[in-house]
């Protein structure tokens, strides 16, 4: 919506140095807030509305996770969503917000089945959305296709550790990177970094390896179920906001959102059913 009012939290305007910024957030500013070590939140978002509300927040990232397979979609992973199934979450969200940075999460099977395919998937989504980058799951094994997105002019955001989309291969939302499998991830993040990706998110690693790869990239690590090291944290906007039954370890509820809705629910039910509502001052005469 770019006719919402300028946004009235200056104090929550992380990446914007400070200033109520009246633009996009762009890999500009990610970049220099890693030179400046200053921290900064992301959120999920999947339709128009709760993009405007977290971007008048002054969240400067806002990403149209593959989550929605279970958040919105009601699937038990992430597996089943498709391409044509984020492309109106993502659209809306690019709609709904002015000064956020959109990414757009490519889906299972969207781009790690060729180079030309996850090319052609990622410039879908630039197109037909208005997204400003894209994120995709894997490092070394998806190099091919971050180096075309970012030859071609597409940010590319990484994903490394608990990456869902292989859940199957894990045999369950595990915590990755422990031990051995730390310096794979090590090398996967140093991989994605030459490919040219702009950030990276690290999903359930234990707090020590995020530290160390955050101090050994240049560019920032999102932290989900990573500690406190990464340069940048992200949520579900419902697991935070308490609308989620269950979380795992890593969610901090900041909200009891879904007490709110279900009293305002029941209240509704009984004054319609008692007859309090609809009163003369919701009625036209
Ligand atoms: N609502 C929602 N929030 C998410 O964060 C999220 C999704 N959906 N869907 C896709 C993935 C799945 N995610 C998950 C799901 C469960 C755990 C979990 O229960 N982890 C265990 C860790 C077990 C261990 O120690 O290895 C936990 O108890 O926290 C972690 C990430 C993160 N992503
Ligand atoms: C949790 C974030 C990183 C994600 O990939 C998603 O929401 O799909
Ligand atoms: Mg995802």
């Amino acid at each position: 919506m770019s006719s919402a009012a300028p946004s009235t939290a200056p104090d929550a305007n992380a990446l914007y140095g400070g200033k109520a910024g009246d633009r996009r957030v762009t890999v500009r500013d990610i970049a220099a807030a890693k030179r400046r070590g200053e921290k900064w939140p992301m959120l999920t978002a999947y339709d128009a509305m709760t993009a405007r509300v977290f971007d008048e927040a002054g969240i400067p990232v806002l990403l149209v996770g593959d989550s929605a397979a279970m958040v919105v979609y009601g699937y038990d992973s992430t597996i089943p969503v498709t391409v044509d199934d984020l492309i109106p979450l993502t659209a809306a969200v690019v709609r709904g917000s002015r000064r956020a940075m959109v990414v757009a999460d490519l889906p299972f099977g969207s781009y790690q089945t060729s180079v030309a395919e996850g090319l052609s998937t990622a410039v879908r989504f630039m197109k037909e959305t208005g997204a400003h980058a894209v994120k995709l799951e894997g490092g070394r094994r998806v190099l091919p296709q971050v180096e075309a997105m970012v030859a071609a002019g597409i940010p590319v955001m990484g994903h490394l550790g608990l990456t869902p989309q292989s859940v199957n291969v894990f045999g369950g939302y595990r915590v990755q990177g422990r031990g051995e499998a730390g310096e794979e991830l090590m090398a996967d993040a140093k991989a994605l970094e030459a490919a040219g990706a702009f950030a990276v998110v690290l999903e359930c690693v234990p707090t020590e390896l995020a530290a160390r790869v955050t101090a050994s990239l240049s560019i920032p690590t999102i932290g989900i179920g990573a500690g406190d090291a990464c340069d940048a944290q992200v949520l579900v906007w419902q697991d935070m906001a308490g609308l989620t039954p269950r979380t795992a370890k890593f969610v901090k509820k900041f909200a009891d959102v879904a007490t709110v809705l279900g009293d305002a629910a029941r209240a509704y039910a009984e004054e319609v059913v008692s007859g309090a509502f609809p009163g003369p001052e919701h009625s036209y005469r």
